[in-house]
């Protein structure tokens, strides 16, 4: 097959493969479609178990067009899919192309998949998108290039629709890891079950059941699939559901009630957490002895100020959530939807009429009052499953993978070791990311003084404790004092967050006038404490030289550097004054003993 590279006018850096014969392109993208689509398919027989690493899969191809092996990464830490396939493939890897549904995150310290795929004397690698984390996003390509080996990533090298549509089962299988590089609320899919007549349950509330066995089956699938489960207060009332996957295989997701009441049974099925978690998340001050009840049964209980789905979703997004399934009821659903957070939708219609006026339906008041308001999903598919029929589409489409660039100008100030012309980026936010440890929540506990005129010093359980604390030190208010207490004694770092913010914004007579003054000194100093504290984390800090540190919140304007840029990236700012700091401190040492 005759292949002639161009330059492509777009990118200096990107090779676009043109065949030369329009018969054979065509043959050749077919293939490369199919084994990218078998490669999505492969990594999908994980889900849910890798989370909140992504799915990857892997198929070898002799130059024949044979798949000599095939792999997929079983679980979060297990072998890669790439090291699987070649193992599977043996010698028939020499000189064979390579199919992943997705970059490999190699990164520092990992480099296990790629290098299975060096080793093995792959001679092309076909990626079907690329990393969607920021920090990850090029890097194993580039690897797998500097070894002479030929990669081609579908929609930058070459495009057709055949391949578009491979590359969209790529963007489906890890449409979870996609959202979280993009926003702050984990990705939601809005489930249910209605007869052909468009109700949920019968008036009486009876819904058990609508649908066939077959689609429960599948539902199984998809809570196995999922991080969490969620549903609304009455559901549980109802129906008492357990919300288990019973498919007999993998991972079973967290359940999570939403109620304001918090008016609910004393007995219930979601109350046995002897094998799967659930959390209740309700109103401030609900119920508080109903509270202590399912906290003796081991039920976590988590109060908003607010209790809306946005704000529930960014806690769980926060927590590490990647995905949720909502089986709620239409109360809910109507409530998640017109909060935007509900990204896809799956409904099993049944082939059964119930009637009756008052029968629920699954989704409530919109306040749409015309057709031309309806929403509308996208990328619909119809499957039959048993009797029913499966519909199902997306309402907000998966993002593009936008670049988070930083405040460049800003930090190569600060710190001269960047290059100004050829900055390389370090993007940090989520703790279990590569540079997690940089991130304020990170469980690296400290050691620092109650406020600044006191010797009293007592351990913080996270930067984030210690900055959101001093938010209201030194107030004289035994209110301010106790919110201090409840922010120490935070069980997470996201807990104290939420406690500072909101308390910041709904009590704003507690905060300390100086605040806005010694914010930027105060979380300094803690980052100083922690870094000092830690001696691999000083490593790590010292390690980045020479590159931008930038925090990839998308939302932070003001510690974080915004989605594209926008922000003033202030914690990556201070982290990198303090790397200035210490390489300074070294120089001077290294001097002395020279000069000793
Ligand atoms: N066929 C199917 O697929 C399904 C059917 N069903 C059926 O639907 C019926 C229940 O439907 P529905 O009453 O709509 O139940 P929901 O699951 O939608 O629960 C509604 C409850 O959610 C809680 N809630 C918390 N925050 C909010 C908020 N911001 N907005 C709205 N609700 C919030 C409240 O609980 P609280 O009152 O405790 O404060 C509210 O009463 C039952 O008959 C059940 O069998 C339910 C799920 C799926
Ligand atoms: N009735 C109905 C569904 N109802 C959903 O399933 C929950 C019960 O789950 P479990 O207790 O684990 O079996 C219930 O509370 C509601 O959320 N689902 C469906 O696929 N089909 C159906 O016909």
């Amino acid at each position: 097959m005759a292949l002639s590279f161009r330059i492509s006018s777009s990118s200096p850096l990107i090779c676009r493969a043109t065949l030369s014969n329009g018969d054979n392109s065509r043959n050749y993208h077919t293939t490369d479609a199919a084994f990218i689509r078998r490669a999505a398919d492969l990594s999908e027989m994980s889900a849910g178990l890798t989370s909140p690493h992504p799915n990857f899969g892997c198929v070898i191809a002799t130059s024949s067009g044979k798949v000599a092996g095939e792999g997929y990464l079983y679980a979060q830490g297990t072998k890669p899919a790439e090291a699987l396939a070649v193992e599977a493939a043996g010698e028939f890897s020499r000189g064979a192309t390579a199919y992943l549904n997705m970059e490999p995150g190699d990164c520092h310290g990992d480099h296990t998949a790629v290098s299975a795929l060096v080793q093995a004397g792959i001679e092309r690698v076909v990626v079907g998108i690329r990393h969607p984390l920021q920090h990850l996003r090029g890097s194993a390509i580039r690897e797998l290039r500097s070894h002479g080996i030929e990669v081609n990533v579908l929609g930058e090298d070459f495009e057709s629709k055949v391949l578009e549509d491979a590359r969209k089962s790529c963007l489906l299988v890890n449409a979870p890891l996609i959202h979280r590089a993009c926003s702050r609320v984990p990705f939601s899919v809005l489930k249910y079950a209605m007869t052909l007549d468009g109700k949920i349950a019968a008036s009486s509330g009876h819904a058990a059941w609508i649908s066939s066995k077959l689609s429960r089956t599948r539902v199984f699938e998809l809570r196995g699939g999922s991080d969490a489960v969620i549903v609304g207060g009455n559901t549980v009332r109802q129906d008492d559901p357990r919300l288990t996957a019973r498919h007999g295989q993998g991972h079973t997701p967290t359940r999570i009630v939403m109620t304001q009441s918090l008016d609910l049974p004393e007995k219930a099925n979601l109350w046995d957490v002897s094998e799967v978690s659930t959390i209740v998340v309700t109103q401030r001050g609900a119920r508080k002895s109903f509270q202590k009840l399912l906290a003796s049964k081991g039920v976590e209980v988590v109060e908003f100020d607010m209790l809306n789905p946005r704000e529930v979703m960014e806690y769980f997004h926060l927590r590490g959530y990647l995905s949720i399934l909502w089986e709620c009821g239409g109360t809910l659903a109507a409530s998640a939807i017109s909060s935007s957070v509900i990204h896809k939708v799956v409904a099993f219609v049944a082939p059964k009429i119930i009637g009756g006026s008052k029968a629920p339906s699954p989704v409530g008041d919109l306040g749409m009052v015309e057709m031309t308001q309806a929403l509308n999903l996208i990328d619909v598919c119809y499957e039959q499953v048993g009797p029913d029929m499966l519909v199902s589409g997306f309402l907000q489409p998966i993002p593009d993978l936008l670049p988070v660039i930083p405040s460049e100008d800003a930090t190569v100030e600060i710190d001269p070791s960047v290059d100004p012309f050829e900055p390389s980026i370090i993007f940090f936010y989520k703790t279990w990311d590569l540079y997690g440890s940089f991130s304020n929540f990170s469980p690296h506990p400290i050691r620092m003084p109650y406020g600044e005129e006191n010797d009293d010093y007592m351990t913080w359980s996270s930067v984030e404790h210690y900055y959101q604390a001093n938010k209201f030190v030194g107030v004289e208010n035994p209110k301010a004092y106790d919110c201090v207490e409840k922010i120490r004694t935070a069980r997470s770092p996201e807990e104290a967050a939420l406690i500072g913010r909101s308390t910041l914004r709904q009590k704003p007579e507690l905060v300390r006038n100086d605040w806005e003054d010694v914010k930027i000194e105060v979380m300094y100093k803690a980052l100083k404490c922690k870094f000092s504290t830690y001696p691999h984390l000083k490593s790590m800090l010292l390690s980045t030289i020479g590159t931008v540190l930038v925090e990839a919140s998308p939302h932070d304007l003001f510690w974080g550097g915004g989605r594209e840029g926008e922000g003033l990236n202030y914690l990556g700012r201070l982290l990198m004054q303090l790397r200035s700091e210490y390489l300074g401190e070294s120089s001077v040492s290294a001097e002395k003993t020279s000069s000793a």
